[in-house]
């Protein structure tokens, strides 16, 4: 028990705060004169960070620009965004370029929403801020308005690692895959009018309708060739760690009309690359292959057609333009140079492509092994690709009365799926089509007019064709599908061409 004379006396207790005053001003000044005053303020920062409340909500600023570029965080998240708006959102905006498939929708100033990702609820939130400034070129006096927009992305603070490790990649990836698929493919080609600066690109878009779903090849084929590009496009690490370039050359060839620009664009379409489409015969100086080539973008696949009748360049370029031989520079050995070097060497996920209607004809040095990984054979229409065509073109099923015959028929003579595919479009009527079509196949086969102008690959016979051999099927001339050098890349061109906007 405290008696009041145990009770300090308000005198002793004014003396000991007085001391003690003394004392931690003391400290005060020797610390001041001790601790230099950068680590003074060091100190005191920490502990001030270590008595202050935690927040449990963290928000992060997301500004469109970083100053210098765009800010690649806040594209993907207007772009992903746009998916997540809800019935509470009152106010968006919607727009539309020519450019553009479909409406696009953003949020409006202020408008706010709630994402959920791994259990996890974010709040986003669109800020636009105006602000003022005085322009100091301008004597008038005249200000400057600049804008500037931002997101405000709150969370619980404890996620932070997980936001930064999976949610914000997840919008960066998810924000990709919806670009490409609105993106709207571009097929470059060379415009020669530049006379004194050479050739340029010049693009238009591309909306050739070819897909794997469309294309009527070998089934077994289409899965490779699908398979192999998905390989591609997913070893970026890979072709790094082996010290390759990251690039992959297809050779398609086989005769004209079955499939070979047509497979072009549904690799195109697939992996969503632009197509850069290099007629040699337009070039004439090294110099302008070379600018050529560094000028294409990446995600893209560069296809030289017709490779056996463009390559014998000094030959045509005398006679078309009566240019001396010596002038000229483009051979086979200076392309396959560029591309296995200069190309090779700059830029990632290429794509080139070579057609040939006639394989044998080609330079050793385009055949040898690594130069082109893949060599595709386009063949003539069997029985699965015309099931493929007549269900494209018709809507049929397989189980159509008429399928049995032309089964039957179709293995034992040549036509090319650009032939069926015109067959098929005669008519409307299904029937009358089918009927027509087996009439059709009779008769090549009783005039012996089966075969095309085309001495098929010795080197890689199909099952079809050692099946065809075996029947002693005559190679033939076919109508309309013969070739000369001149005019056979534009023709190409147009082929691949058809179906684009202009
Ligand atoms: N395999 C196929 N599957 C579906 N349609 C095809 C196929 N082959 C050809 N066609 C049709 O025929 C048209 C011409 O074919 P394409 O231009 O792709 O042939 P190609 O092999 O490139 O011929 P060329 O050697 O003359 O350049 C295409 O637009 C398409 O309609
Ligand atoms: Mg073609």
């Amino acid at each position: 028990m405290f008696s009041p004379t145990d009770m300090p006396s308000p005198s002793s207790i004014f003396s000991a705060y007085a001391s003690m005053t003394a004392s931690i001003m003391l400290v005060r000044s020797m610390a001041n004169e001790i601790i230099p005053q950068p680590i003074r303020a060091y100190l005191f920062n920490t502990f001030r960070y270590l008595i202050k409340p935690r927040s449990p909500t963290l928000t992060l600023i997301i500004e469109e620009s970083t100053g210098i570029a765009r800010n690649q965080v806040y594209d993907a998240a207007e772009t992903y965004l746009s998916t997540r708006v809800s019935p509470d959102n009152e106010r968006l905006k919607i727009s539309k370029t020519p450019k553009e498939k479909k409406l696009t929708i953003r949020l409006e100033k202020g408008e706010k929403l709630a994402d959920c990702f791994n259990g996890v609820c974010f709040k986003w939130r669109f800020i636009c801020s105006e602000s003022e400034k005085n322009n100091p070129n301008d004597h008038n006096n005249i200000s400057i308005r600049s804008e500037k927009r931002y997101f405000e992305l709150s969370f619980p603070t404890k996620q932070k690692e997980m936001v930064l490790d999976s949610y914000l990649p997840f919008i960066l990836d998810k924000a990709k895959d919806m670009k490409d698929e609105e993106r709207v493919l571009k097929m470059h080609t060379l415009n020669t009018s530049y006379c004194y600066s050479g050739v340029k690109w010049d693009s238009i878009n591309l909306e050739h309708p070819s897909t794997f779903d469309t294309l009527a090849m070998e089934p077994e084929l289409k899965n490779a060739v699908i398979e192999d590009l998905n390989r591609f496009v997913k070893r970026k690490d890979y072709y790094k760690r082996v010290g390759r370039a990251w690039k992959r050359g297809y050779l398609l060839y086989g005769p004209p009309g079955t499939g070979k620009s047509s497979l072009i664009a549904a690799m195109a379409n697939y992996l969503k690359f632009d197509i850069y489409d290099l007629q040699l015969g337009n070039i004439v100086r090294d110099s302008d292959l070379r600018k050529l080539l560094l000028a294409t973008a990446n995600r893209s696949i560069l296809v030289i057609e017709d490779i056996d009748c463009t390559v014998d360049l000094p030959e045509r370029r005398h006679g078309d333009h009566g240019r001396k031989q010596a002038d000229l520079q483009l051979t086979l050995s200076g392309l396959l140079n560029f591309i296995d070097g200069l190309w090779s060497s700059c830029g990632d996920e290429r794509i080139i492509i070579f057609t040939t209607n006639h394989k044998e004809r080609l330079d050793p040095a385009l055949l040898r092994p690594g130069r082109m990984d893949m060599h595709i054979h386009m063949s003539y229409c069997s029985y699965q690709g015309f099931k493929l065509l007549a269900s494209n073109y018709l809507e049929i099923s397989s189980d159509h009365h008429l399928f049995g015959e032309i089964e039957g028929l179709i293995e034992d003579i040549q036509i090319t799926p650009a032939q069926v595919a015109e067959e098929l479009m005669k008519n409307e009527d299904a029937e009358a089509t089918l009927e027509g079509f087996v009439k059709l196949l009779k008769r090549k086969k009783m005039e012996g007019d089966v075969c095309e102008n085309f001495s098929p690959d010795k080197a890689e016979p199909t099952h079809q064709q050692s099946k065809r051999r075996k029947v002693g099927c005559k190679q033939k001339r076919g109508v309309g599908n013969s070739k000369n050098n001149s005019g056979t890349t534009q023709r190409r061109t147009r082929r691949i061409r058809r179906g684009c906007s202009l």
